[in-house]
């Protein structure tokens, strides 16, 4: 049975920041796996990877094609290459689907095979259903228009449009994941009948690469909440909704920060830390 719409506010997101204690170190922390990013699209992982470091995870673990292993590192030389425990996966931004080589599907596989919870985007969105571990889907309008269609649930652009809210909420019943639909009103639902609106405080936050930081924020929150994830599975729900409060707010900190003007998806990322310091004092 669905509850009401609840729109998530900033007293909900702090409860769902977690800082270092003196006992943590980085793998207590939280480590985070990433096979994201392409030939096409290398700035996806760029992106993604940058946002998980700023938001505050123990160690990040990327997977991926040489030339885009190379752009990460180069960004961020904190990041390890190459498999390894996590405690989640992000997969999918920056990848087409229809171009997925053996080796990658086989990274993929491997990945929803460890049983961790995981955040599927972009080119993920269609491994949908075929593991059990925690998930939360983050597409926007169109790419769940794809997924509703991959499973013979006919809805048009048009109709998700118009009423985005019930088509996520159909899709997290029938697929049984969490579903964060992207737009300038996030909606996040769960097949437990959860439901939260996060509305963006800025609409320069409509600009290439954000999703692919959203994606980066809720990884990281996913790895470093892992022993409440495991206890409590819904608890993915709010950290989804958490996610996209802390990425909008760290998108109208960055245009404060350039006048009101307009941010890129790098700023927001630069950004998060100062929201999850903010958060955590307050
Ligand atoms: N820096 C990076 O690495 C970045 C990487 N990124 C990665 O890119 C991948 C694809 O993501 P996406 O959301 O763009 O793909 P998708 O859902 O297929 O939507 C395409 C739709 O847009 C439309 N369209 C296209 N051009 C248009 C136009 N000029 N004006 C109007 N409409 C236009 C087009 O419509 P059509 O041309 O078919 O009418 C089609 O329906 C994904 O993996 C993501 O992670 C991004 O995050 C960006 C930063
Ligand atoms: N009109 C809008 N106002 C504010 N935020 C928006 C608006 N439209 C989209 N967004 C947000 O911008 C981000 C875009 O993500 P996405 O569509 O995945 O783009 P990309 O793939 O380029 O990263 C999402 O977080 C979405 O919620």
């Amino acid at each position: 049975m669905a509850t009401e719409w609840r729109t998530w506010t900033e007293s909900d997101a702090r409860s769902w920041i977690r800082a270092p204690q003196a006992d943590d170190d980085k793998y207590s922390r939280g480590v985070l796996g990433v096979v994201t990013g392409s030939i096409e699209y290398p700035g996806a992982a760029v992106l993604g990877v940058e946002a998980a470091h700023r938001t505050g995870t123990g160690l990040v673990r990327y997977v991926g094609p040489r030339t885009v292993r190379r752009a990460v590192l180069d960004r961020r030389p904190e990041t390890v290459a190459g498999r390894g425990r996590v405690q989640a996966w992000l997969l999918g931004s920056g990848i087409d689907p229809t171009r997925r080589s053996f080796m990658l599907l086989g990274d993929l596989q491997h990945a929803l095979a460890d049983g961790v919870p995981v955040v599927l985007d972009s080119g993920a969105l269609d491994l949908v259903g075929t593991h059990t571990a925690p998930t939360v889907i983050t597409p926007h309008l169109r790419e769940l228009v794809r997924v509703l269609n991959a499973r013979e649930i006919r809805a048009s652009l048009e109709e998700v449009r118009a009423a985005p809210g019930e088509w996520a909420t159909r899709a997290a019943a029938e697929l049984g994941v969490v579903v964060l639909l992207k737009g300038a009103t996030t909606h996040v639902c769960d097949p437990s009948g959860n439901r939260r609106t996060v509305l963006a405080p800025t609409h320069w936050l409509a600009t290439a690469g954000t999703g692919d930081v959203l994606a980066g924020v809720l990884g990281a929150l996913a790895a470093t909440h892992h022993r409440e994830l495991s206890r409590n599975a819904e608890t993915l729900t709010d950290l989804a909704a958490t996610a996209a409060w802390v990425q909008g707010e760290a998108a109208l900190r960055a245009s404060t920060a350039r006048g009101g003007g307009p941010v890129t998806a790098l700023d927001v990322a630069e950004a998060v830390p100062d929201v999850v310091g903010t958060l955590l004092a307050s």
